[in-house]
């Protein structure tokens, strides 16, 4: 599966250290993993979760992208991180706190995997374009948590205070044709918020979102799959563009609404879309 097709709707963090929750994912419908080996693990943990997730990473994750976080480069644990990742069987991996293409440079000295970067700081949304624009880098992932912390911006349910940083990381994975997956929802016994959260990152272009607990799945997959209102919707307009081609005409027109051509991309899109999703559930 390519990076365009693969879907990533679901993007579940599992610290590195917990060997339960590494085994649990095996058996969950999600289609990305962040094995985590920053936030989540405790300092005096960080050596031997290294251990851990090279172990678990020795059995399969089935067709879920395998992504690891490492620590920061600066960090004590950052370049072993990198360096034992290199040696793991993992897909890509997640630098946090990218603030500039030169902390991805710095990785790409040491690896040879697909980078990914954390973007969570003022830093980072100001050279989203040049970190989005960097050859090794495939996807983008949203710190909202940090970025709050470091905007001193409050949370809200509408989550205005994140929406410049949200935006141009999205303008620029997108002009790039990297992934973005979106922020955490950090109440994670709270569905509705969650949904709410959901159909605005995807309104917005987000590929996904991440996730911190195994109760969010459900909800999010539904919310970045084409649902079947829109898969309809896409059949129906190719149908109807193709037979107004047919008949010389460059327009067609479903439900009241105008069908050009980029409407046809976009709805050749979302079944295309729908049908990587079913193929990574069969
Ligand atoms: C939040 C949690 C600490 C809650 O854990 P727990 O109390 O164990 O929850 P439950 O008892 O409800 O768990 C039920 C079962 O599910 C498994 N489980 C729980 N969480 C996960 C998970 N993330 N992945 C896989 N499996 C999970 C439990 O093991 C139970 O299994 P079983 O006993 O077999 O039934 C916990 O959910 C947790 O640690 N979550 C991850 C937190 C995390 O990764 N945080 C860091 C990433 S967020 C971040 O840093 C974002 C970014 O950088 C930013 O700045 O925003
Ligand atoms: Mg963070």
């Amino acid at each position: 599966m390519d990076l365009e097709t693969r879907p990533y709707r679901s993007v579940l963090y599992i610290p590195a250290s917990k060997e339960r929750a590494l085994e649990k994912a095996r058996g969950l419908t999600i289609d990305a993993i962040i094995f985590d080996l920053e936030d989540a693990v405790a300092p005096e943990e960080k050596v031997a979760a290294r251990t851990t997730l090279a172990e678990a990473l020795k059995r399969s994750y089935g067709q879920r992208a395998r992504i690891v976080r490492i620590n920061a480069l600066e960090s004590e644990w950052g370049v072993e991180d990198a360096k034992a990742v290199s040696e793991m069987d993992c897909d890509a991996i997640l630098l946090p706190k990218v603030d500039s293409p030169a902390h991805l440079d710095a990785l790409a000295e040491i690896t040879d995997k697909p980078l990914w970067a954390m973007m969570e700081t003022p830093m980072g949304m100001l050279n989203a374009k040049e970190i989005a624009a960097h050859p090794r880098l495939e996807g983008m992932v949203m710190g909202t948590n940090d970025l709050a912390k470091e905007l001193n911006a409050r949370f809200r349910a509408d989550r205005l205070p994140m929406m410049t940083g949200l935006g141009l990381c999205v303008l620029a994975a997108k002009a790039f044709g990297k992934v973005i997956v979106d922020g955490v929802y950090n109440a994670f016994k709270d569905d509705d918020g969650l949904q709410t959260e959901c159909s605005q990152g995807r309104d917005m272009g987000m590929d996904g979102k991440t996730l911190i607990h195994p109760a969010q799945v459900e909800i999010t997959n539904a919310a970045f799959a084409p649902d079947e209102t829109e898969i309809n919707l896409a059949r129906r307009q190719i149908e109807a563009f193709e037979e107004a081609k047919a008949a010389g005409q460059g327009v067609a027109v479903v439900d009241g609404k105008i069908v050009e051509n980029l409407h046809v991309d976009t709805a050749r899109k979302t079944l295309a879309r729908a049908e990587a999703i079913a193929a990574l559930a069969s």
